[in-house]
């Protein structure tokens, strides 16, 4: 399983650095603008070139309206920054077909211009509390638009977590259904340490998290601290051992920097 950290700018970026060994993917987003928030291009580029140049940078489109035309513009606004995954939050798509319109105008703007950028469909766990796409449609709207992955995170970050709105049992199935589809599988939304096994044994592909390895597990007031980076990971190495067959890393070739 790759570990996905968002700091929310260059200073917490440089934090993530110093944590480099421990992480896979830094995520550029602005929390405050939301759960996907999306930041400045000149942010992405700083970040790019603050973290280490094996690490991928992946960038939040932000949770963006059903309007096409102006999410591909922004996705390619994202990749020209630096990312090389551009994840959406497709907050304002009501159904599948909304959903696939908003992803396929995303893939084609941003594989124009890098053909091996990775494409990553996100919907919410809460999507019932936002009118969002159901969560077990995401596989077949990234399968259907050509992204490379298909993710959920929470929108409302109250401090209820991903199982609380999808029982492991209904994530098993996201990630099998995105498997099926050739998909990597990406799950985040308050993730916590004590949810790392249910993760592994399902056999997520990426795990993302921000407020657990924050201080205080605040990922407002909170600081990214490079030693909760670690510990993170050494948890999920921990599991990684425990459940060898789960994290065979049939996907992780997929991963670009
Ligand atoms: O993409 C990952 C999100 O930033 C997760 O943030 P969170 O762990 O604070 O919910």
């Amino acid at each position: 399983m790759l570990l996905l950290i968002s700091p929310d700018g260059v200073e917490e970026a440089l934090q993530c650095a110093k944590a480099a060994e421990h992480l896979d993917i830094v995520d550029v987003k602005k929390p405050d603008e939301g759960s996907l928030g999306a930041n400045y291009p000149w942010v992405i580029r700083e970040i790019r070139a603050a973290v280490p140049a094996d690490k991928p940078v992946s960038a939040t489109v932000g949770d963006v309206p059903f309007k096409p035309g102006t999410v591909a513009q922004a996705a390619l606004g994202a990749a020209v920054s630096g990312a090389t995954y551009i994840k959406v939050g497709l907050y304002g798509c009501t159904t599948p077909e909304q959903a696939i319109e908003v992803m396929r105008g995303v893939v084609r703007a941003v594989k124009d211009h890098r053909p091996d950028a990775f494409v990553v469909a996100s919907g919410y766990a809460d999507a019932h509390r936002i009118g969002s796409v159901n969560p077990l449609a995401l596989p077949d709207v990234a399968r259907r638009s050509g992204s490379d992955a298909a993710m959920l995170d929470t929108a409302i970050k109250d401090g209820t977590r991903l199982f609380d709105h999808v029982p492991p049992e209904v994530c098993a199935e996201f990630v099998r259904l995105a498997h099926q589809a050739d998909l990597l599988a990406a799950l985040a939304g308050s993730v916590t340490r004590a949810d790392l096994g249910a993760l592994t044994r399902i056999g997520t592909d990426i795990v993302g998290v921000r407020g657990a390895v924050c201080e205080g597990g605040d990922r407002n007031s909170g600081r990214i601290q490079p030693h909760l980076v670690a510990a993170f990971r050494a948890e999920m190495d921990r599991h990684a051992r425990e459940h060898p067959a789960a994290t065979a890393d049939n996907h992780r070739s997929k991963v670009v920097s």
